[in-house]
């Protein structure tokens, strides 16, 4: 663990100022405007297709707005970045390559002035980190799919990046695993010094409420930004304690609310977005 280098010290951190994009003529997104900030931890939450994942991807510097403007520590994002990292539903390794070879690699293309045993041991320590230290020499498709979404973790740890891009990651994962990987992921983010800045797009309400500092909620046709909750529970977090607290519930019924009444004037309005809205309720928990 000693070989771990601190991360980078920063203090601004992610700016986005009103942002729209379009795919042609279609728009996605309007008029976003979202700070946040430096070592932080949203939550963007909202029903499918209401643009979560393009709105990291622009972060990612994976797409460009069709106008507005991003900065992450006041520089303009204009391209992907390693102090960028971001991790995906789908794991996204290299199959080819061992795991300890596939965070090695990350390192490498961060810090590419390291000595190659310097990225090995760093590559070890964060799969240690992440509870994959035996699994090192192992390749992606001997693992199981929560070992993979561990590995994808500890290759983003791994660049030791100021700013962690996750696009619903445990979205492919069992309860148990998802359940199993929160956790994880808490307690490597609360345990960072200083801590990463951190947006993670989910569907569920009690993920967000568990991981978050803030949630920000989206609805959709267009995307965008309906209300923002900051999160009240003290740190460090246990998720049996917190499911139980009376502040939780409450805050969870209110976020369900907000997005019951977004899809409902959504209803309203285009009455034959019935089916698809009415099927998304069960995915917000
Ligand atoms: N390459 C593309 N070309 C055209 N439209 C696209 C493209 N990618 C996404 N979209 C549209 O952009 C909208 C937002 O998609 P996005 O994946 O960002 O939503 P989301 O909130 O992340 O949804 P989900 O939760 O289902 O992943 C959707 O209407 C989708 O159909």
């Amino acid at each position: 663990m000693s070989k771990i280098i601190a991360h980078v010290e920063h203090r601004e951190g992610l700016r986005i100022e009103s942002l729209d994009f379009a795919y042609g003529e279609s728009l996605i997104l309007r008029g976003i405007d979202l700070a946040v900030q430096a070592g932080e931890f949203l939550a963007l939450l909202g029903p499918s297709g209401s643009g979560k994942s393009t709105l990291l991807r622009l972060l990612a510097g994976l797409e460009r707005p069709t106008s507005g403007r991003l900065t992450a520590a006041g520089d303009p994002i204009d391209g992907p970045g390693t102090e960028r990292a971001v991790v995906f539903q789908h794991y996204a390794l290299f199959p080819w390559m061992t795991v300890a070879d596939n965070v090695a690699e990350a390192v490498h293309k961060a810090h590419p002035g390291l000595a190659r045993s310097e990225r090995r041991a760093r590559a070890r320590a964060h799969l240690e980190r992440v509870g994959l230290g035996e699994a090192a020499g192992r390749y992606p498709f001997e693992l199981s799919g929560g070992m993979q979404q561990r590995a994808a973790i500890a290759r983003a740890l791994a660049l030791e990046s100021p700013f962690l891009l996750m696009d619903e990651p445990f979205g492919a994962l069992d309860p148990v695993n998802r359940a199993k990987l929160q956790d994880l992921l808490l307690a490597v983010w609360q345990g960072s010094s200083p801590r990463p800045t951190l947006v993670f797009v989910t569907h569920g309400i009690d993920e967000a409420l568990l991981l978050a500092d803030r949630v920000a909620v989206m609805g959709a046709n267009p995307g965008r930004i309906i209300r923002d909750y900051p999160v009240p529970f003290a740190r460090p977090r246990e998720r049996v304690a917190l499911y139980q607290d009376p502040g939780f519930q409450r805050l969870r019924e209110e976020i369900a609310e907000t997005l019951d009444a977004d899809t409902l004037t959504r209803l309203d309005a285009n009455p034959e977005a019935g089916f698809h809205a009415a099927n998304q309720g069960a995915r917000y928990v």
